[in-house]
């Protein structure tokens, strides 16, 4: 079984457990109360990089990253450095995340919130949108083609804008097929968790110019952040490097605004 599918298999788990407390009708009877989704669109700048910066407490690659004991406080630090958005990790098991954090998060900042996760059901999408999520993110690796367009549809219903997924040639022309506005490439591979940082620039060209292009994982500075914009990035999705540095409102302060 591949790192995904066993993170995907956990993940089902837990859900159902959540279902059975929370009918679906019941949580979608809730979005009633929920304050509209912000528009990330105008939080990505015209020139130079923006920053999707990410609370992220620990992963299967590299183990314990940061306590992270007020996720509220991190964001407000993100969002003060100019972050165009927040991802939150909200998958447990093996990154420590919450909606709890999310909502958190939610509560804390003016700056459009992402629900990073593996979601596999539309309950996953009505939660994120319940508890206040702009974003939501799917990756192409852990859906089949009717299932992506299902939810992809069921996202935008919601208000939702997504963020696709990608880390390989034909992933990348699902995502594109499907109309994504933001699609993000992955240079770490979710069922290997290899790195491969040529990833973004081999893909990057697949990807029409008038969607956002997101670099995602291993960027640690502003150097990183340089190629990647030479590369066709207008985006980079950042945790490790954020949520271990002593000073995050600085560290995306940074990483903001690189020009090619
Ligand atoms: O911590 P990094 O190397 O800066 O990576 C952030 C982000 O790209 C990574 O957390 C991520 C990208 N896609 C995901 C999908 C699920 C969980 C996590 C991820």
């Amino acid at each position: 079984m591949s790192v995904l599918d066993d993170i995907v298999a956990g993940v089902r788990v837990d859900l159902a457990e959540r279902e059975a407390c929370v009918p679906l009708a019941d949580l979608r009877a809730a979005l009633a109360d929920v304050d509209p989704p912000l528009d990330p669109m105008p939080h990505f700048r015209a020139r130079g990089s923006s920053v999707i910066a990410e609370v992220k407490r620990r992963s299967p690659s590299k183990g314990d990253l940061a306590d992270i004991p007020d996720p509220a406080d991190l964001a407000q630090q993100y969002a003060a450095g100019g972050a165009a958005a927040i991802s939150v990790l909200t998958e447990q098991r093996r990154f420590g995340g919450s909606l709890d954090d999310l909502r958190a998060v939610r509560a804390a900042v003016d700056t459009p919130v992402l629900r990073k996760d593996f979601i596999v059901t539309s309950y996953q999408l009505v939660e994120a949108r319940a508890a206040g999520a702009d974003l939501a993110l799917l990756i192409v690796a852990a859906l089949d083609d009717d299932t992506l367009r299902r939810l992809h549809d069921e996202a935008r219903e919601l208000g939702l804008t997504v963020l696709v997924e990608v880390h390989d040639e034909p992933e990348t022309e699902r995502a594109v097929e499907l109309g994504a506005e933001l699609v993000g490439v992955n240079a770490r591979n979710l069922k290997t968790l290899e790195i491969h940082d040529d990833t973004f620039g081999r893909l990057a060209p697949l990807i029409p110019d008038d969607r956002v292009k997101v670099a995602e994982s291993g960027i640690f500075g502003p150097a990183d952040v340089k190629r990647f914009v030479g590369e066709g990035a207008r985006a980079v999705l950042v945790g490790e490097a954020l949520v271990r540095d002593g000073d995050p409102q600085a560290a995306v302060a940074a990483m903001t605004g690189v020009e090619a």
